[in-house]
């Protein structure tokens, strides 16, 4: 796989710095020829097997691919790649309606139409991503971007810890945000399409209730609370939520991946908005 070479500043005119991670940053951008904006995100390439800063090109290189198989209307789409001696740089499509997260944070809390609304569409992207064996293994309302201000319309971003998950194999990995990780990767175990659905549970959780409910003291009190499943909905913004809502969490937040809802069966739920 080859990646252009030209000077990237010869085409584009990098603009304000929107997000950063440990080995990237993500900056808006314009195309010089035809003003169009986009979000570059440019990842420090690791230089020495030694180093531990940056990114190892295989793993750049496997994030691309799996970029470059999305085209879905709630995934981020991705148009070019330039890469220099130290860097690689992802074009891609910038929405600037900001994360989910600040837009549940804003509002406290959504009503039961909004929230199916939005957990509608991230079911409609993860249903894409599992139909090419695609798991995303790192969603959190961080990652789910509104389209513009005040729209119901999302897209899935970074899809740095995404893997393909091949039928009947499974991953282990040690990866993703500790409230967010279903217990299969904190206990090490096989991570598969389900752990993608697990996080769902959560999102939609917090979406109707604005907590977290897994979330401790500190990492290790998350893990223990993940793996004793010990979550309720006896806070008091669940007071007026639905027992389908609830029931749509719970087919969720299973313990055994293999009994946790699909994706195709979360879509068919009473409780995702029909339209
Ligand atoms: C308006 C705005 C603000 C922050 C943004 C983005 C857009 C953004 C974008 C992307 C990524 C990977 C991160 C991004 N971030 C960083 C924060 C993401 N959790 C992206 O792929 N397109 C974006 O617009």
């Amino acid at each position: 796989m080859e990646f252009r070479k030209d000077k990237f500043e010869d085409f584009y005119e990098v603009g304000e710095e929107i997000g950063s991670g440990q080995f990237a940053v993500v900056k808006k951008c314009k195309h010089l020829k035809t003003n169009d904006e986009f979000a570059a995100k440019i990842i420090k390439k690791k230089r020495a097997m030694a180093s531990r800063l940056g990114v190892k090109m295989e793993d750049i290189k496997k994030e691309i691919v799996i970029l470059q198989e999305m085209d879905h209307e709630n995934v981020i789409r991705i148009y070019e790649v330039f890469e220099n001696k130290t860097h690689v740089i992802l074009v891609l499509e910038l929405v600037s309606g900001g994360e989910l997260f600040d837009f549940i944070a804003e509002k406290e809390r959504l009503s039961e139409e909004e929230a199916s609304a939005f957990v509608k569409q991230i079911l409609l992207g993860i249903k894409h991503m599992h139909s090419k064996r695609i798991a995303h293994l790192d969603l959190k309302p961080e990652n789910v971007m509104l389209l513009n201000k005040n729209s119901q319309n999302i897209k899935l971003i970074d899809f740095g810890l995404s893997r393909v998950i091949k039928q009947g194999e499974f991953h282990r990995d040690m990866i993703g945000t500790p409230e967010f990780v279903a217990p299969e990767v904190i206990n090490y175990d096989p991570l598969s399409l389900a752990t993608d659905m697990w996080s769902i549970g959560i999102i939609t959780y917090i979406l109707l209730s604005g907590c977290s409910p897994f979330s401790g003291k500190d990492q290790q009190q998350t893990y223990e609370k993940i793996c004793q499943l010990t979550y309720d909905f006896t806070s008091k913004y669940f007071e007026n939520t639905s027992d389908l809502a609830k029931e749509f969490i719970g087919m969720l937040l299973k313990r055994d991946p293999l009994s946790r809802a699909s994706v195709e069966e979360c879509l068919n739920h009473a409780w995702i908005q029909p339209s």
